[in-house]
């Protein structure tokens, strides 16, 4: 009923390919992050989703359903898509209160959702006034209003400050705890990885990973362990027999590839070598998720 199911999506936008055989599904009760760098086709595969924009081929359906089939399409899914969209002249509450009574939604719901993204008190203010971060709020208040079981949010935490980060990211999980559906985008790794469940990966209009974010730490960071010694030649010695390397890190740190920090301590112990500090360092999971996608990134910085 509140999931979402890709299948075979393709765009084409002239003679341009820009969602290219998509398949996945999006299951409620976590938070899916849609991930890409700039360009992958992650706005466009939400419009096609939503209906904002014809899909050359393959389908998009929320509970087996076009959105533009759904009978009360607000009350089935909230979306955040362009912030800016909002009217300027009108205040945050008479934005809501439109948006709800087109669509059939109690007027209460709007003081709830004003509430609930922390815009309670700028409720009579313009919105052309207001800040990127206000209308992201605005934007999120907005896609809650028909209290929908599917989240469809495009960038969410852009332009928000740390405070409004960490609300979105609690928000969003508290969502999925209820059995929401929720697929968030965003192209930095480093900002979702603390609060998604799943990841959808996508470089160049295909899907390049649809994995548990536990399976994506397992299967793409080596391990790797960090530590200090008294005694750093007895350690290299023992470590060398193995296969190992033990390497310089600087301040008298130093680390070996490939070896968690439990194999280690291990070895150290048999060797009788004094370990002063050890612990696991995992390649870092941006870099797992650049090495992935560099090569479909549509602009990258030379010699990055
Ligand atoms: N209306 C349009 N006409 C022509 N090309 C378009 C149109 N909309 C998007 N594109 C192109 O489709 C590609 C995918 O864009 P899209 O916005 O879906 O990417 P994205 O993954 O959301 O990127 P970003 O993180 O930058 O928002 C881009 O190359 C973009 O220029």
């Amino acid at each position: 009923m509140n999931s979402v199911e890709i299948r075979e999506l393709t765009k084409d936008y002239g003679t341009r390919r820009v969602v290219d055989h998509l398949t996945f599904d999006v299951l409620p009760g976590r938070v899916t992050g849609f991930l890409g760098p700039n360009g992958a086709g992650k706005s466009t595969t939400m419009r096609l989703l939503l209906g904002l924009d014809r899909i050359t081929a393959g389908s998009a359906t929320i509970g087996g359903r076009r959105f533009t089939d759904l009978r009360a399409p607000l009350r089935q899914v909230g979306a955040l898509l362009d912030p800016q969209a909002a009217r300027g002249g009108r205040t945050a509450r008479d934005h809501l209160l439109v948006l709800a009574v087109s669509n059939g939604i109690p007027a209460s719901r709007v003081e709830a959702v004003l509430e609930q993204s922390g815009m309670a008190s700028a409720a009579r203010r313009r919105i052309k006034t207001f800040s990127l971060g206000m209308r992201q709020r605005l934007g999120i208040a907005a896609a809650l209003l028909g209290d929908p079981g599917v989240l469809l949010l495009d960038e969410p935490t852009n332009g928000l400050d740390p405070e409004g980060i960490i609300w979105i990211r609690e928000l969003m999980r508290g969502l999925a705890a209820e059995g929401r559906t929720v697929l968030v985008s965003s192209h930095l790794m480093a900002e979702t990885a603390s609060f998604v469940d799943h990841l959808v990966v996508l470089g160049r209009g295909r899907l390049l990973a649809d994995t548990s974010m536990a399976e994506f730490i397992d299967a793409r960071s080596t391990p790797r362990a960090r530590l200090r010694t008294s005694d750093a030649a007895g350690l290299r010695d023992a470590l060398a027999r193995e296969g190992f390397l033990l390497e310089p890190a600087g301040d008298g740190l130093w680390t070996v590839d490939g070896i968690p920090a439990e194999a280690v301590g291990i070895l150290a112990a048999r060797a009788g070598v004094p370990m002063l500090e050890l612990s696991d360092e995992r390649a870092s999971l941006e870099q797992a998720y650049l090495d992935l996608t560099s090569d479909r990134a549509e602009f990258t910085s030379p010699a990055a």
